[in-house]
């Protein structure tokens, strides 16, 4: 048990808003400079999923440590490898920048991780603005990234800004892992973690992510993430593509094969049909299930919102569950397939169906992989094909969840108090945070989720932003989380 007790010259004696006021203030006053950094951010196309692009990660890794030094931060480019491309060819994937300030050992010390790389994001997508360039309109800030997850980054540097500008003790000790690569998986990072369990991570008490988002305007506390595998079915037929009007009905269409093969993962209600999927889903707890009694979620508003006219469950909690605490499959893309506009008439000869699986406490990452692979075997055997199958999996990322009564849930409980005046949301988050996991599993320490993200942000989607309200409460939350973490006596 560690004890932090707080150093007579610090702020934490002081009546909360003494400290915080001045600071909300400083964060009042300079919103428009940290909403232009947050514009030279988004003007960096980091997208990871294109290797070409890697170039970019390695430009906004720069800006970030640049940043981090100017405050004082001591910062380490680490090193996790390289990645194997599909042409097999080998590329040195962006490293992870690792950064510390000066500690005080009577300061508790948080870790603060976060990704600066984005998703694919072009203007033909159906964006209504530039991707890359920031946009202003009613309040809300448009662009990739802008919540996913630059602007989250930048409002925790700036909540460090936001004391060091006022002349005010920062209260606790801060290091920060910032990655390029998670929205691949996070390649590399869990190693890393490993290698610098004794060393960086030693001295760390809370580890703290703001990745995702709230789940209705109200601030929230996220206490669970699902995990993912991501997976590529290829099958190769033909060595060449064929003229249908040729060859359509007397050879074995890799198309037909790959989509039987999609066909066969779920059905319409949603369910997945790989077998055994479902049977190490922890069951659901009648303490749980209260939890999503006092969620505020808007059913009607949310189907507005994306453009549904329904969704595959009729009631607020079926459908919070099936986003968080079940596991789904979705299909993403078959590579290879003809998709321009036109009417082109060829039986492609190699297509790569690609889904994923999210997962959720029990289920191993391991286990459905085997699971997957086996199901689509046997359904290919029974198609009697010539062609070849292949089936890889990649991410591999556990499911997250934390205890809501642990110290640091707390201390953001309280912060979101003073800054929003109400009590949080207690949520959990259908997608994933690779990393999560791994943090808690290898470190030992506790993992902390504080979304500053609304819920209509469209992460991943064309017009993704923030809200310039977000934004710049976020960031006085960053602020007085770090007081309120300060003032906790003990770390159990
Ligand atoms: C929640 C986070 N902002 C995010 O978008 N994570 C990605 C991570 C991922 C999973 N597979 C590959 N990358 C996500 O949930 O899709
Ligand atoms: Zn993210
Ligand atoms: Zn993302």
């Amino acid at each position: 048990m560690l004890l932090h007790l707080s150093s007579s010259s610090s702020s934490t004696s002081l009546p909360s808003s003494t400290v915080l006021d001045p600071l909300f203030l400083y964060i009042d006053e300079h919103q428009n400079e940290f909403v232009q950094r947050l514009r030279e951010w988004v003007a960096v196309k980091s997208d990871s999923n294109d290797h070409t692009l890697w170039g970019e990660i390695h430009k906004i890794l720069n800006m970030t440590a640049n940043r981090i030094q100017e405050m004082g931060g001591q910062v380490e480019f680490a090193d996790i490898g390289t990645q194997k491309l599909s042409n097999g060819e080998s590329v040195a994937l962006p490293p992870v920048l690792l950064a510390q300030f000066e500690r005080d050992p009577n300061k508790p010390t948080l870790c603060i991780y976060g990704h600066v790389d984005v998703q694919p994001a072009k203007k033909e997508d159906g964006w209504s603005t530039d991707p890359y360039s920031l946009t202003e309109i009613n309040g809300n800030l448009y662009g990739r990234g802008a919540t996913d997850n630059k602007g989250p980054v930048l409002a925790w540097l700036h909540a460090l800004e936001t004391y060091k500008a006022s002349k005010q003790e920062v209260p606790v000790n801060l290091k920060f892992v910032i990655e390029g690569m998670e929205e691949v998986g996070s390649d590399g990072l869990d190693e890393l973690t490993r290698q610098r369990n004794e060393s960086f991570f030693s001295d760390v008490d809370y580890i703290v992510i703001s990745d995702n988002v709230w789940v209705s305007k109200r601030p929230a506390l996220t206490y669970g993430t699902r995990g993912s595998s991501y997976f590529f079915v290829e099958v190769e037929g033909p060595k060449l593509d064929l003229h249908s009007g040729v060859f359509g009905g007397s050879v074995h269409e890799p198309m037909t094969d790959v989509i039987t093969l999609l066909g066969s993962l779920l059905d319409h209600t949603g369910k997945i049909l790989v077998p055994g999927i479902y049977e190490s889903v922890a069951p659901l707890t009648e303490e749980e299930r209260k939890l999503y009694k006092d969620i505020h979620f808007d059913m009607e508003e949310m189907k507005n919102n994306i453009g549904v006219k329904s969704f595959l469950q009729d009631n607020k909690e079926e459908i919070l569950m099936s986003r968080w605490r079940y596991p789904s499959l979705s299909i993403h893309g078959i590579e290879g397939a003809f998709s321009d506009p036109g009417s082109k008439t060829v039986i492609p000869r190699r297509v790569i169906g690609k889904f994923s699986l999210r997962q959720v406490p029990n289920m191993d990452p391991a286990v459905v992989e085997r699971q997957v692979k086996e199901h689509l075997q046997e359904v290919f055997a029974k198609q009697k094909s010539p062609n070849n199958l292949k089936v890889m999996a990649t991410v591999g990322a556990k499911p997250w969840v934390a205890n809501l009564n642990n110290p640091e849930y707390i201390a953001g409980r309280k912060a979101v108090k003073v800054v929003f005046g109400v009590e949080p949301e207690l949520i959990r988050e259908g997608s994933t945070i690779p990393i999560a996991n791994n943090f808690q599993e290898v470190t030992g320490k506790r993992v902390m989720m504080l979304p500053i993200g609304g819920h209509d942000d469209g992460e991943h989607s064309q017009n993704e932003k923030i809200s310039r309200y977000n934004f710049i409460q976020g960031t006085k939350l960053f602020v007085a989380f770090f007081y309120e973490l300060s003032k906790l006596q003990k770390d159990q």
